[in-house]
């Protein structure tokens, strides 16, 4: 072999193009497995989940340790960390998945046509899914038995971060899938935190079907940069809540602070307040009192700092930040118009909600604001999988095509026409 062959990028090149050749063939006989199968599957890997806890807590250690050490912020932290009840809430949740309906194979709509032949459609799985997600390592869990309920393989590459983690709960689902008989390499992750690797994955178009990339701005510009397997985007989320004029103060302040407060590290978190001007004196000094005892900082513009003392000014890109901290921006603005026009500008198209007793005003806003959920008086932490029923989600699709908002078994599946007839021909 050349030099030239043995650097690192051609390795990682032939290391991915070796997951992408296996999951492809996992791909096929899961698309022809018994939905039973898949579901032992998933039993299994729970089993293995609630043994293996302690082996899953010290590999977990062992990112945490690093990542202390590198400086990573608590709510990454946070997000990283594996407890003995997230453990078992991942194991709940692969059983919750097995108790869905199996959606392959489904056939709908078979009507018969003048021709005689009968059209009908069957859900379909999509193939290979590779998922690019964050160092969040109940997804590895999660991804997997959604993909594999849905009957696709998938190649994981999970955040650095976790990269412990994750290998230790890819062995469990490796001794799942044996169990049930199923082909270990239906579900791989990714064994490198080489960035090459993620490289390789976008262009695999011969062995993957489609990327779920999870994350910032930076991981997308380079995903579509460079890509050739196409992608359903689950972007960053700068999430929006506007509280109307003659809103219920206590709903608005218990929705919004819930809405900053819950969890301050997901994409669904409220990053931008917008008040009405009519409603802002009386509201934004007790949102402060509250914000502060929950040291959220307030970044606000003028008109609000002309309110309440203590709102640092915001700059223009604290309009357009994801904080996924205890930051919140505010904007007093003047009506619908401008809270529309606002999140039009600023919005990442995620998740916004209108605090409102307003019937005509809650309707505009549900129609008028181009995001993949939109709220009349709820919090933006409901847009989630399992809050709307699906079960568990993959992720939270940015996109408009294909998959919109919490993306579940039907967003990992597709349809195709079946044609049946009893040797009919077209005149
Ligand atoms: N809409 C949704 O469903 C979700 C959205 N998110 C969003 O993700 C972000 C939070 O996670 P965070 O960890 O900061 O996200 P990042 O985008 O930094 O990282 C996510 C993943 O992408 C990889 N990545 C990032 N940039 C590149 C690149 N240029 N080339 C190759 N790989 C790359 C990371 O790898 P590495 O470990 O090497 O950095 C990691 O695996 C937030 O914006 C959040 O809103 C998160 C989850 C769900
Ligand atoms: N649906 C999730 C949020 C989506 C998600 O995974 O976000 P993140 O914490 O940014 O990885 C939830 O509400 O917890």
């Amino acid at each position: 072999m050349s030099a030239e062959s043995h650097s690192p990028d051609n390795d990682i090149n032939a290391y991915m193009h070796g997951l992408g050749r296996a999951a492809r063939a996992a791909g096929r006989r899961l698309a022809a497995s018994d939905g039973g199968a898949r579901n032992t599957a998933l039993h299994a890997i729970a089993a293995r989940l609630r043994h293996e806890r302690d082996a899953l807590r010290t590999a977990n250690e062992v990112d945490l340790a690093a990542g202390r050490e590198s400086g990573l912020d608590a709510a990454l932290l946070d997000r990283l960390t594996l407890t003995d009840a997230r453990i078992e809430s991942m194991a709940a949740g692969l059983e919750q998945i097995a108790a869905l309906p199996d959606p392959v194979g489904a056939v709908s709509h078979l009507d018969p046509m003048p021709s005689g032949i009968r059209v009908g459609r069957m859900r379909v799985p999509l193939g290979v899914v590779g998922i690019i997600y964050e160092s969040r390592p109940n997804v590895t869990a999660d991804a997997a038995a959604l993909c594999l309920k849905s009957g696709n393989a998938c190649v994981l590459r999970g955040g650095s971060e976790a990269l412990h983690s994750n290998r230790a709960i890819a062995d469990c689902i490796a001794a799942g899938l044996a169990e049930a008989g199923l082909p270990e390499t239906a579900v791989q992750v990714v064994g490198t935190t080489d960035r090459a690797a993620v490289g390789a994955l976008i262009t695999l178009d011969a062995f993957i079907d489609v990327l779920v990339p999870r994350g910032g701005k930076g991981l997308i510009e380079r995903i579509m940069r460079e890509a050739t397997v196409p992608m359903i985007k689950h972007l960053h989320g700068v999430c929006h809540c506007f509280v109307d004029a003659g809103a219920d103060a206590d709903m608005a302040e218990r929705v919004v602070v819930n809405a900053k407060t819950q969890r301050y590290g997901t994409c669904n978190t409220l990053e931008t307040l917008l008040v009405d001007a009519a409603t802002a004196p009386a509201l934004l000094p007790r949102l402060k009192t509250v914000f502060d005892g929950h040291g959220v900082e307030l970044r606000g513009c003028e008109r609000s700092r002309a309110i309440v003392d203590g709102i640092t000014p915001a700059q223009a890109d604290d309009w357009d930040a994801e904080y996924l901290a205890p930051i919140l921006s505010v904007a007093v603005v003047d009506g619908i118009d401008a809270a529309l026009e606002h999140i039009d500008r600023h919005s990442s198209r995620h998740t916004e909600a209108i605090i409102t007793r307003d019937h005509a005003r809650a309707q505009r806003f549900l129609r008028e604001v181009d995001s993949s959920s939109v709220m009349v008086n709820a919090s933006t932490r409901f847009a989630d999988g399992f809050e709307y029923g699906l079960g568990a989600e993959i992720g939270i699709s940015t996109d408009k095509l294909h998959a919109r908002g919490p993306v579940g078994l039907e967003g990992l599946t597709t349809q195709k026409y079946i044609v049946l007839g009893e040797g009919h021909i077209r005149e």
